[in-house]
């Protein structure tokens, strides 16, 4: 923690100890209540929103579950009502999995829609069925926690509530503030790079689903026992609204979920004597905070508060790459056979085979739409081939997905940048580190030490590859704030950080200015250097001929050619294919400008 965190953190420990006290007026103490049971709910909606960028629109569904839980449990079963609450976070949590799993698999709307369904259906049926809900009269005699075998005073509940929503918030910012939390912007910003680096995204979607169902399970369970009582008029489609309203007014940071229950904590106590009022109300805020308001209001305080200088971490040395290979000729690191990929009629990759060596540098050259982007994307598992085979260090990768083709050591580019623009560039480099931290997420939600020091390892690490990548300096800046070449060398210090064996280059040197190529072939160099394969598809010639030790040719989604850079060079065929024109005519390629997209 900051100094600043601290004092802030020990500021509202001290008023969440006296607030309860300032006043006796139990509809005062309600309102306090019941923006913390607001903040439980959002603290985690926020993760899967604002943090992984789902939508959902039933968590209603999700604090009837955990309200239903308790009160069933203690009413109709008669079990202690602390057990009962800790019961309502797992089966809220396994509701969430439930959901996430196949809402998860599909891109698009479709969580958005099956939550809807599923808060739909979670109303009707604890409206419809007596046994064992209640039906319209609910579930009456649920038992209150108690705290030395008296029931919570209404000042004891807004102690309690308070209590646990700090203790929410110190567990939320530390798992934020880590692994989980950059691999959760990382699949919201860009799903195809983060995949790409190792993150499984769709692992990360369900677990961002599982957090925010539990606390909206405990916040529900804290309602229903509180009130000793439930029914359906509690979990309507208006509360999962509302609840998105929290998230999205307060804004995705840590603190984003608390000012948003506060102020429409407030704002609905306000509105109660108008009821007509209040969904209108509701509706005109989410419009102005969609449109006025994109960081909500954290965001908007943000920017008004001077920025804290911070200072640069600590490198660690210089860096090296954990799994060099040594250039030998005659063995394989990577061999492709019979690749095949087709989109309809289009046939991008056609019987392709590859063999790639340790220690070399390759280059894949062809004209426009010859298929070396396709066939890159099946390298490096983000397009599954028709057919062919890939056998990678001795695994067969050909039906694996980008991040476990990561995790065994091929890390890409990508010709069209997709870095994680909002985040630092030390983040974006951390991001990359992500399959080699090993702190679970207990440890990280528990900031234990271990993780501390494995986080405190990484971020020294990620200095020094970016002292290596000539992006030290800039490590506090935004990712989307540096100059196009620097966000080029940016995203190769990225897949850097994965530590591959393997790194797939696409483009690399597309948009850069004559200085900025020459950096790069420098950097190319330098990383080949270091021990690390490259595959290498490049439309500078130059830049190729420079760096390469052997070149592939494709055209027309079929290799022509294959060879040193200066026999490729000469063959006819490829001057054929680049110039369009007959073998007879053609003359060697010498100028790069030729061969230039
Ligand atoms: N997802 C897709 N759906 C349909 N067609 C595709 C898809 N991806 C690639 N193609 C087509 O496959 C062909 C090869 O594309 P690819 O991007 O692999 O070529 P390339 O050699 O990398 O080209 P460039 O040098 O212009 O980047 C093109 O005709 C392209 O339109």
């Amino acid at each position: 923690m900051t100094k600043n965190h601290t004092l802030a953190f020990a500021a509202a420990v001290v008023a969440a100890v006296l607030l309860p006290l300032a006043t006796s007026n139990d509809f005062h103490l309600k309102i306090i209540f019941t923006a913390g049971v607001y903040y439980l709910a959002a603290a985690g909606l926020n993760v899967l929103v604002g943090w992984s960028g789902q939508k959902s629109l039933g968590h209603a569904g999700l604090f009837a579950a955990g309200a239903y839980t308790s009160a069933l449990l203690t009413a109709q079963a008669g079990w202690n009502a602390w057990l009962a609450l800790a019961a309502a976070a797992v089966v809220a949590g396994l509701f969430g999995v439930l959901i996430a799993l196949p809402s998860l698999r599909v891109k698009g709307p479709s969580l958005s829609m099956v939550t809807i369904g599923f808060g739909v259906v979670v109303e009707k049926v604890v409206t419809e069925w007596q046994v064992p809900f209640g039906g319209q009269q609910g579930i009456y005699g649920v038992a209150s926690l108690s705290w030395g075998g008296q029931p919570l005073s209404m000042r004891g509940w807004v102690w309690l509530v308070l209590g646990f929503a700090l203790a929410t918030h110190l567990m939320l910012r530390a798992l934020l503030a880590g692994k989980f939390g950059r691999a959760w912007q990382a699949v919201q910003a860009a799903e195809v790079a983060a995949e790409s680096v190792g993150v499984n995204v769709y692992r990360m979607k369900v677990l961002a689903f599982v957090v925010s169902a539990v606390t909206c399970g405990v916040a529900g369970a804290l309602i229903a026992q509180q009130n000793q009582y439930i029914n359906s008029d509690f979990i309507s489609f208006n509360l999962s609204i509302f609840l998105l309203l929290v998230v999205l007014f307060g804004g995705p940071s840590v603190v984003g979920p608390a000012l948003g229950a506060v102020v429409l904590t407030l704002l609905d106590a306000f509105l109660a004597r108008w009821p007509g009022l209040q969904h209108f109300t509701y509706g005109a805020l989410l419009l102005f905070a969609l449109y006025a308001m994109p960081q909500g209001l954290s965001g908007t305080l943000a920017r008004l508060r001077k920025p804290a200088k911070q200072a640069l971490p600590e490198g660690a040395g210089d860096w090296s790459p954990r799994f060099p290979s040594g250039r030998d000729a005659s063995s394989v690191m990577l061999q492709a056979e019979h690749l095949r990929k087709a989109y309809g009629g289009v046939v991008p990759t056609h019987d392709v085979s590859l063999t790639l060596k340790p220690g070399h540098v390759h280059a894949l050259i062809g004209p426009n739409g010859a298929g070396k982007t396709t066939l890159l994307n099946i390298l490096s598992g983000i397009v599954r081939p028709d057919g062919g085979r890939i056998v990678f260090t001795g695994h067969d990768i050909t039906q694996r997905r980008a991040s476990q083709v990561c995790v065994l050591g091929i890390a890409r580019t990508f010709q069209n940048l997709k870095l994680f623009p909002a985040m630092s560039v030390l983040d974006n480099v951390l991001v990359g580190l992500h399959p080699h931290l090993q702190a679970g997420f207990f440890e990280c939600l528990l900031s234990l030490p271990s993780a501390r020091r494995e986080e405190d390892a990484a971020r020294a690490e990620a200095m020094s590859l970016l002292r290596f990548a000539g992006l030290e300096e800039r490590a506090l800046e935004a990712a989307g704030s540096l100059p196009y070449g620097l966000q080029r060398r940016l995203e190769l210090a990225r897949a850097l950080a994965t530590h591959p064996r393997l790194l797939l280059l696409d483009e690399p040197a597309a948009g850069l200015n004559p200085q900025e190529t020459g950096a790069l072939t420098e950097l190319i160099r330098r990383i080949a250097a270091k021990g690390i394969t490259v595959l290498l598809i490049e439309h500078h010639m130059d830049l190729v001929m420079a760096v390469s030790d052997h070149v592939v040719v494709l055209d027309h989604g079929q290799k022509i050619a294959e060879g040193t850079p200066a026999a490729v060079q000469a063959d006819p065929r490829v001057i054929a294919a680049y110039l369009g024109v007959d073998d007879d005519e053609t003359a060697p390629i010498d100028q790069p400008q030729a061969c230039a997209a």
